[in-house]
């Protein structure tokens, strides 16, 4: 059981690594789990989407005007957290979660289903803020490998991760 966590600068490219490992193992495994895209108005971010890999279901992750906790300048939306996390299956061969970071950690609901995943014997790929502090990231910065991402690593490193996390899952 092979347990990956990409991080790295913001804008570094960790939803891209994530959805690029994601497309060469989609027909090979069974995996399910979420991607973070950034949602940009005119130029200027506005927010951010939960999107679903295995149905592209989408909803609001947080977005300026938002009412609900806040991140800088977002307002998260609790609940729709909550309802993705409540699809994240540990009966599957691999877990893509892009990205444990502090708007998705504003949610209970949210860290349980993730340690519930820690605690299950599934392979996982999940991306991590570089530098929040939370009880939860410190776990997964303790028992996942962990991999920094720069722009002279992200590229070659799909195949790489991509084939180890082949190999983990199908037992070879
Ligand atoms: N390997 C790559 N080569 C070239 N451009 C890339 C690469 N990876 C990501 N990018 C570009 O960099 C930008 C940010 O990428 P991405 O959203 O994947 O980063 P991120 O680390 O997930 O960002 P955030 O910190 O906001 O979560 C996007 O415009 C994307 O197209």
């Amino acid at each position: 059981m092979l347990r990956i966590a990409v991080t790295g600068r913001p804008g570094i490219g960790k939803t891209t690594f994530c959805l690029r490992v994601y497309e060469k193992l989609k027909d090979t495994l069974d995996i399910t789990g979420f991607i973070t895209v950034e949602v940009r108005e005119r130029g200027k971010r506005v927010g951010f989407r939960l999107r679903d890999l295995r149905t592209g279901e989408e909803a609001w992750l947080a977005r300026v005007g938002l009412p609900g906790p806040a991140v800088g300048k977002y307002g998260v939306d609790v609940a729709a957290v909550e309802s993705f996390a409540s699809k994240l299956k540990c009966d599957c061969e691999l877990v893509i979660l892009d990205e444990v970071g502090p708007m998705e950690l504003k949610s209970g609901a949210f860290i349980k289903a993730v340690e519930e995943l820690i605690n299950a014997p599934v392979c996982c790929l999940f991306s991590i803020h570089l530098k929040a502090r939370h009880r939860l990231l410190e776990r997964i910065r303790r028992e996942f490998k962990v991999i920094t991402l720069d722009e002279s690593n992200r590229d070659a490193l799909v195949d790489d991760v991509a084939g180890r996390l082949i190999d983990a899952c199908k037992g070879r």
